[in-house]
C-alpha cells in the first residue's frame, strides 16, 4: 500500500500544527514520504498522524519503541490501525522483541513496514564507547542489523555511512532507511554520521530521511526538488 517509489522521507520536526500543514500542502505526494516523530506525536497525538494519512501520504511513524515484547507488539498494532506505511522499534530491544513484534504484524492485511535502529546517526565512536565497551560502530550496527535481519523485518535504521557494508552482508532486499543525510554544504545540526543523497544512492540506500536540509530552508519545496534531483542524477 504505496503511492510513490520517492526515496526522501521529509522529517517533520515542527512544534506547531501550523508550519507542519504549511509545508504538507504544498507537497506532493508522489515525491517524498513524510515522517512524524516523538515531537509531533507527543504533542497533537494519532489525529496530525491520521490526517497525514487521509492527505495521501506515505507516513512513517517514528516512534522508536523499546520496551518488553508485549508492549511494543501492542504499540506496533496501534500505529498499524493509524494506516502508517512505516513504524520503527530498537534493536537492541533484543530478538525476542523484535521476533514477537514481526509475528503480530504479519497477521494484519495490510501491515505496515517494520524496521529497527540500529546505532543512532547522532552517535559517534566516543559515545558508543560510553554505552557498549569493545566495539566499533560498524560492528555494532552489523550486530543489530542482523538480528533484525534474522528476526524476519523489513530492513533497519542505520547510517548510509554503513549501507554498503550492509548491503553486502546481508543482502539486497533487506532495507536501509538512513537518516543524516545532508546536501554538500548543508550544516551537520546534531548529526555525526552524515552522507550526501547522492553517495546514500551509491551505497544502496532504499529511503533517506530528511529533516532540517528541508525543513529549514528558505524554500523547503526548492530544497526537495534538488535533492530528489541529485538522486535522480545518481541512479543513472
Ligand atoms: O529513526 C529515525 O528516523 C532517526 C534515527 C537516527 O539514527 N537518527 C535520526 O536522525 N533519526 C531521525 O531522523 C531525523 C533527522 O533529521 P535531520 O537531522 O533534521 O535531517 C530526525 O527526525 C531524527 O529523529
Amino acid at each position: 500500500m504505496t503511492v510513490t517509489d520517492a526515496k526522501v522521507i521529509i522529517a517533520l520536526d515542527f512544534d506547531t500544527e501550523e508550519q507542519v500543514f504549511d509545508l504538507v500542502e504544498r507537497l506532493d505526494p508522489k515525491t517524498c514520504r513524510l515522517k512524524v516523530g516523538k515531537e509531533l506525536f507527543t504533542r497533537f497525538g494519532p489525529a496530525i498522524v491520521k490526517r497525514l494519512v487521509s492527505s495521501g501520504f506515505d507516513v512513517f511513524l517514528d516512534l522508536k519503541f523499546h520496551d518488553i515484547p508485549n508492549t511494543v507488539a501492542k504499540a506496533c498494532l496501534a500505529a498499524a490501525d493509524l494506516g502508517v506505511w512505516m513504524v520503527n522499534v530498537h534493536a537492541s530491544g533484543g530478538p525476542k522483541m523484535l521476533e514477537h513484534t514481526q509475528n503480530q504484524l504479519s497477521q494484519l492485511s495490510h501491515a505496515p513496514k517494520l524496521i529497527a535502529v540500529t546505532v543512532l546517526t547522532s552517535m559517534d565512536q566516543s559515545q558508543l564507547d560510553s554505552v557498549v565497551g569493545n566495539t566499533t560502530l560498524n560492528q555494532q550496527v552489523l550486530k543489530l542489523a542482523t538480528i533484525t535481519r534474522n528476526a524476519g523485518l523489513d530492513g533497519v535504521v542505520c547510517s548510509a555511512q554503513e549501507a554498503s557494508m550492509l548491503k553486502r552482508a546481508l543482502g539486497k532486499s533487506f532495507e536501509l532507511v538512513t537518516p543524516g543525510i545532508r546536501p554538500l554544504g548543508a550544516n551537520q545540526d546534531d548529526q555525526s554520521r552524515i552522507v550526501t543523497p547522492s553517495q546514500a544512492i551509491v551505497d544502496g540506500v532504499d529511503y533517506m530521511v530528511v529533516g532540517r536540509p528541508i525543513t529549514k530552508a528558505e524554500d523547503p519545496v526548492a530544497a526537495l526538488t534538488a535533492i530528489n534531483q541529485e538522486i535522480a542524477a545518481a541512479m543513472h
